[in-house]
């Protein structure tokens, strides 16, 4: 069994709360009320440019340009994919920027780059990969239920779709390959930072389907 097999066998639980979440299942039918999509695409503009930072302090520790260059594709790529939400989503909806994080959105982001930056590439890499591989499998997942003229549709395909799927294959093989060379006592490390993010994925799509707020 490969070491992502045995991640993903700890995150069953969360995968499956996931799955059956008010806002994984509205969104799949389309009948996601537009104020929780619009909180959820705001809070997400902000996630991706602090994951697209935690990409690039990954870079930094790569040990090959092969390495260097793939982290690196990914960390553009996220500040891309937020200037879409833009160009689609926010003119789409008319939906404002959003400059202060919710704590979902906040724990998260706050999470990823303490890990990246403090500990090694292998378990920053675990700690980033719950934002590939959950949102292919939900993707994927939505796309067999979503009904047709979904509002949602175009945030659908893109993770159901080919190209994300190559992009979350490539960080499952670099995943798999640095936890070949790290010890035990670094690949636990790694199944923590893995479980870590996969939970608050959880967070974010909750607070966002409570439209949570700071109490004080
Ligand atoms: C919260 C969150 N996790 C993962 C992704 C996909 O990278 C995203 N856009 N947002
Ligand atoms: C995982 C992910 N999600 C949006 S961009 C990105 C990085 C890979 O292109």
């Amino acid at each position: 069994m490969r070491f992502t097999d045995q991640l993903w066998q700890q995150i069953t639980p969360i995968y499956e709360s996931i799955l059956t979440h008010g806002f994984v299942r509205e969104l799949a039918t389309g009948t996601l009320p537009s104020a929780t999509f619009q909180y959820y695409i705001q809070q997400d503009a902000l996630y991706l440019i602090d994951f697209s930072r935690a990409l690039a302090q990954l870079a930094v520790k790569a040990d090959t340009p092969d390495d260097m260059l793939l982290l690196t594709q990914f960390a553009e790529n996220a500040i891309r994919v937020e200037r879409v939400l833009h160009e689609t989503y926010f003119s789409l909806y008319d939906i404002q920027p959003e400059t202060v994080k919710m704590p979902a959105c906040f724990a998260y982001t706050n999470f990823m780059l303490a890990t990246t930056s403090v500990q090694s590439l292998a378990v920053g890499a675990a700690a980033v990969l719950p934002c590939f591989w959950i949102y292919r499998e939900v993707g994927k997942a939505i796309y067999q239920q979503t009904v047709s003229q979904n509002p949602y549709q175009a945030w659908i395909d893109t993770y159901a779709g080919d190209a994300f799927d190559e992009v979350v294959t490539q960080m499952l093989e670099l995943t798999n390959r640095l936890a070949g060379e790290v010890s035990p006592k670094d690949r636990n490390k790694m199944a923590d930072a893995f479980y870590q993010s996969s939970r608050l994925e959880w967070y974010f799509w909750n607070d966002a389907y409570i439209l949570n707020q700071w109490s004080v």
